[in-house]
């Protein structure tokens, strides 16, 4: 793997177009999309952004291939797609950039490419960084996880720009566990805000979610102090106070009672019943997690769950 290595994109939706325009400054860049024409230069999840000449676009994985593979995919959709392509893509590097968990197996997205392709050397990309200001070449700071740290100091090279800053760590679960976890905490941000609850109400949920995040993650294995950086806190802090965040507008909606539409990924949903279900089996308390599943399935509404949070016995911080 050299620098300015062709690298592949798997997933032509806002973040794999975002990386292919970012990445086409070092060099040149496959970008594959089911929906992909080959030859197509704009994509309709990445609006007033014009592919640069160094990204191909195909519609055939084959040709996307490269020694680098990045999976800009949605989390629940990775699983199945790995499967079907297993014989294509094991034994490469593969790169997911999916902030979710798996809410059939209750892996995240590293571990799912080990369950689908154990030959492959898998890594996640993550961090805070909007897909529209990573496409408008606005600085950026992104975390690089992978267990082997070799291969985290060839992949933080090899993705890195002058202007996305990859910083690397080989504690995987933390890394993706704080990517998955702030979109949940980010729901309930945004349906506190929607519902007319106020700033502070906000700033309690960031705070109590974020603990909640770490309570999960350490249990699952993580370092806590990943939990503090850009992986953790601060997607964490980009995600709930910014409505450029689809799992902010989701909860946004949700707390207003407004409808939102369906054909937006919103990775905190299922993710949301991914973590609380995950908890239960480790015994674990994260009462926000589990409000935002019950809102999203309908178990409870923004009135009964604000009064059951409220209702909790009063502990020390
Ligand atoms: N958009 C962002 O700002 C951003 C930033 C960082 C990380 N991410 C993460 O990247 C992941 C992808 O998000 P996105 O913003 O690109 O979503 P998106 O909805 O814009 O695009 C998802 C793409 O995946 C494709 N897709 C879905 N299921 C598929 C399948 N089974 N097979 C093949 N293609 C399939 C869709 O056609 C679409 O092109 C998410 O986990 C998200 O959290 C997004
Ligand atoms: O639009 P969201 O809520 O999926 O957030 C996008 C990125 O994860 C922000 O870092």
């Amino acid at each position: 793997m050299t620098s300015g290595a062709p690298i592949g994109i798997l997933g032509a939706g806002a973040f794999g177009g975002a990386l292919a325009v970012a990445l086409a400054a070092r060099g040149p860049v496959t970008l594959w999309g089911r929906d992909l024409r080959p030859g197509q230069r704009a994509l309709p999840r990445l609006r007033d952004v014009d592919l640069p000449p160094a990204v191909t676009t195909t519609d055939r994985i084959e040709d996307a291939l490269d020694a680098i593979v990045l999976l800009a995919l949605p989390a629940q959709a990775l699983s199945g797609f790995l499967s079907q392509h297993a014989a294509l893509l094991d034994g490469r590097a593969l790169v997911a950039c999916a902030k979710g968990i798996d809410l059939n197996s209750g892996l995240g997205p590293v571990e799912v490419i080990a369950a689908a392709c154990p030959n492959a050397t898998p890594a996640v990309l993550t961090g805070p960084s909007f897909a529209h200001d990573i496409a408008r070449g606005l600085p950026t700071a992104l975390t690089l996880a992978c267990a082997d740290e070799a291969q985290a100091i060839a992949l933080q090279a090899a993705l890195s720009t002058p202007v996305l800053r990859v910083y690397r760590t080989t504690d995987v679960i933390g890394a993706e566990l704080g990517g998955a976890l702030k979109n949940v905490i980010a729901i309930a941000a945004g349906a506190a805000i929607g519902a007319g609850f106020g700033d502070s109400a906000r700033a309690a949920i960031i705070t109590r979610g974020f603990a909640e995040m770490t309570r999960l993650a350490v249990s699952r294995g993580a370092r806590a102090d990943t939990l503090t950086g850009l992986s953790g806190l601060g997607d964490l802090v980009l995600t709930c106070t910014s409505e450029g965040s689809r799992n902010f507008r989701f909860g946004l909606a949700l707390g207003a009672g407004e409808p939102f539409d369906p054909a937006i990924t919103v990775e905190g949903v299922a993710t949301a019943s991914a973590a609380a279900a995950l908890a239960r089996a480790e015994g674990l308390d994260l009462p926000i997690t589990a409000a935002v599943s019950d809102l999203c399935q309908g178990r409870a509404t923004i009135q009964t769950a604000l009064a059951a949070l409220l209702a909790r016995p009063l502990k020390e911080e």
